[in-house]
């Protein structure tokens, strides 16, 4: 069987800048993997290709044997953007609800999806206040909520926890190790946070458009002979390999 996300000789140019450049990845069921490098170092650029917001120029990204982009394939997946795309006139609760009326799901799983999703992110007991006085970090939770909202089995997740405290941080990579684990997901995040790249079962450092390496995260360190991912994100950023 094929790989959940598979990434094939895939370039992509805005402009005369080239910020992918014939990219080869595979992602398994049941995984975390991690994006880590730079700021403006493609990651971004090729998860929106996963999703199937962003076309190659060249080559090709397949989800679950299918060629993105693909409107059927929106079912399975739950994306969770860099910048939260919700409307702020809405409540929290009216948001979820909406998101969820675009799934195929019975009105008893929306609500108890809705409910599983906002009691993750730490968000039941603010449901029903407007999203327009959410402070950054609730908006980040509520974005990360709509994203599991269809129970989808490729996560894709940018920076998700970017703005969030420590103490829901390590609950939501808790669930998210429990999604992988039980629920076999195949979990996909960019992340700068090292500490969460560790989590994570196979990382690939990229880097001006390219994977300049990948593997589990021992792999990684013995590759750059460091004892830490900060010091492999630091020499493999800095160029000094
Ligand atoms: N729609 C676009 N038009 C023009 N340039 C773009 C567009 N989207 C991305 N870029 C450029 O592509 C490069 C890669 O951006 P991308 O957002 O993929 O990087 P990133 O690794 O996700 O960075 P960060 O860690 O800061 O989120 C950057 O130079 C960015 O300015």
């Amino acid at each position: 069987m094929e790989a959940t996300v598979k990434v094939q000789q895939v370039s992509k140019s805005f402009g005369s800048k080239t910020v992918l450049n014939k990219v080869d990845l595979q992602m398994e069921k049941g995984q975390i993997y991690g994006l880590i490098g730079p700021s403006g170092a493609g990651k971004t650029t090729l998860v929106k290709m996963m999703v199937g917001m962003e076309l190659p120029d060249e080559g090709e990204v397949r989800v679950l044997e299918t060629s993105m982009p693909s409107l059927s394939m929106l079912q399975q997946i739950g994306y969770m953007a860099q910048s939260d795309a919700l409307y702020g006139e809405l409540t929290a609760e009216e948001n979820l609800r909406f998101f969820a009326s675009m799934f195929k799901m019975t009105r008893a799983e929306q609500k108890q999806r809705i409910a599983y999703a906002a009691d993750l992110v730490g968000l039941t007991d603010e449901l029903g206040s407007k999203v327009a006085v959410y402070s950054g970090g609730m908006k980040r939770r509520l974005s990360l909520a709509i994203a599991l909202l269809h129970d989808p089995s490729v996560l894709i997740l940018d920076e998700p926890t970017v703005g969030i405290d420590p103490e829901l941080r390590q609950s939501i990579w808790k669930e998210l190790v429990r999604l992988k684990t039980s629920e076999h997901k195949t979990i996909i995040v960019t992340t700068h946070v090292m500490d969460e790249a560790d989590k994570c079962d196979q990382l690939a450092m990229v880097r001006e458009g390219t994977i300049l390496a990948n593997g589990t995260p021992e792999q990684l360190k013995q590759q750059y002979d460091v004892a830490n991912l900060e010091e492999v994100f630091l020499r493999a950023g800095g160029g000094t390999v």
